[in-house]
């Protein structure tokens, strides 16, 4: 695959809370995304954005700009009001995913893309053993062979330093940042190449989380996946990123190589946040 065709690419994405009226359609400028009038929530307005093979792409932003909804839609969680995505592995990338059947969302989920989730009792199940939440991924892509299973969820949880003897536990009895790391190793389990990361680390202690962030930076580098990686927090995102995008009110308001954005950032959006840095 060429460096410059994108794994996946996100077409005017436009995701909306409410049915708009005359005056919101009109001033889409609203800088808060929230219409005055109809009370609508312009959550992700007109986005765009390219996704590379093996890069990490870091979406930064206050709360409610937007952040976890764009990831939502392009995981199927969250339903898009307008716009396309592409994937370049899925029907040579002519076809917007966002608008398929289930059963080809079913696909995509297990095949794609994978999830991790800020809250991981939307991504694991957590009365099941942390062996049979892995399982349950690889049953998922078609896998039926008890004892390849067992074989690759323990690879898959060694990778993430849970170690043999907790595979029978429930995700219950773990730490936040084991939690993390098993859905992780499910979001892997059938080799997507791309991940999707939603505030992580959030809520964990510092030193937790530096291991988690390692974590997925050495998976990155191991496997190449391309990953998204959604925080409001911009030290993890310059800890993670290659390329940065800046969400505020629902829009993309900077974007660009994330060094970049730290030593010369252009909107003021971004100069606070850059500021609040140092
Ligand atoms: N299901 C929903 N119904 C109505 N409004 C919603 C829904 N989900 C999100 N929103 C609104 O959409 C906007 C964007 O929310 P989103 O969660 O995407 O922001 P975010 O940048 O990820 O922030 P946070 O990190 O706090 O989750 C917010 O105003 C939020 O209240």
């Amino acid at each position: 695959m060429n460096k410059k065709t994108p794994v996946m690419e996100g077409k005017h994405i436009t995701v909306r809370f409410g049915e708009g009226c005359e005056y919101c359609r009109e001033h889409i400028e609203l800088e808060k995304g929230r219409c005055p009038v109809c009370h609508t929530i312009w959550a992700v307005r007109d986005v765009n954005f390219q996704l590379y093979p093996g890069e990490i792409l870091g979406i930064v932003g206050e709360s409610g700009s937007g952040k976890s909804t764009l990831l939502k839609t392009l995981y199927f969680d969250q339903p898009a009001t307008s716009g396309e995505a592409l994937l370049s592995l899925y029907q040579d990338g002519k076809t917007n995913f966002l608008e398929v059947s289930s059963q080809q969302k079913r696909y995509l989920r297990n095949h794609l893309m994978g999830m991790v989730y800020q809250n991981p009792m939307l991504g694991l199940r957590m009365k099941l053993s942390s062996g049979a939440n892995v399982a349950e991924k690889l049953i998922a892509a078609g896998n039926r062979k008890a004892d390849s299973m067992i074989a690759r969820s323990e690879e898959l949880l060694q990778h993430v330093e849970i170690p043999t003897e907790r595979l029978r536990d429930q995700p219950l009895v773990f730490s936040g940042g084991m939690q993390q790391r098993v859905q992780i190793s499910k979001a892997i389990a059938n080799n997507p190449p791309i991940l999707l990361l939603d505030e992580v680390t959030t809520g964990l202690d510092l030193s937790v989380q530096a291991k988690v962030l390692d974590l997925i930076r050495s998976i990155q580098k191991e496997l190449g996946i391309a990953m998204m990686v959604v925080s409001h927090d911009l030290a993890v995102i310059r800890m993670m990123s290659d390329r940065t995008m800046v969400m505020l009110g629902g829009r993309v308001v900077e974007e660009g190589l994330t060094d970049q954005i730290l030593e010369d950032p252009l909107h003021e959006y971004t100069q606070t946040l850059v500021s609040s840095l140092l």
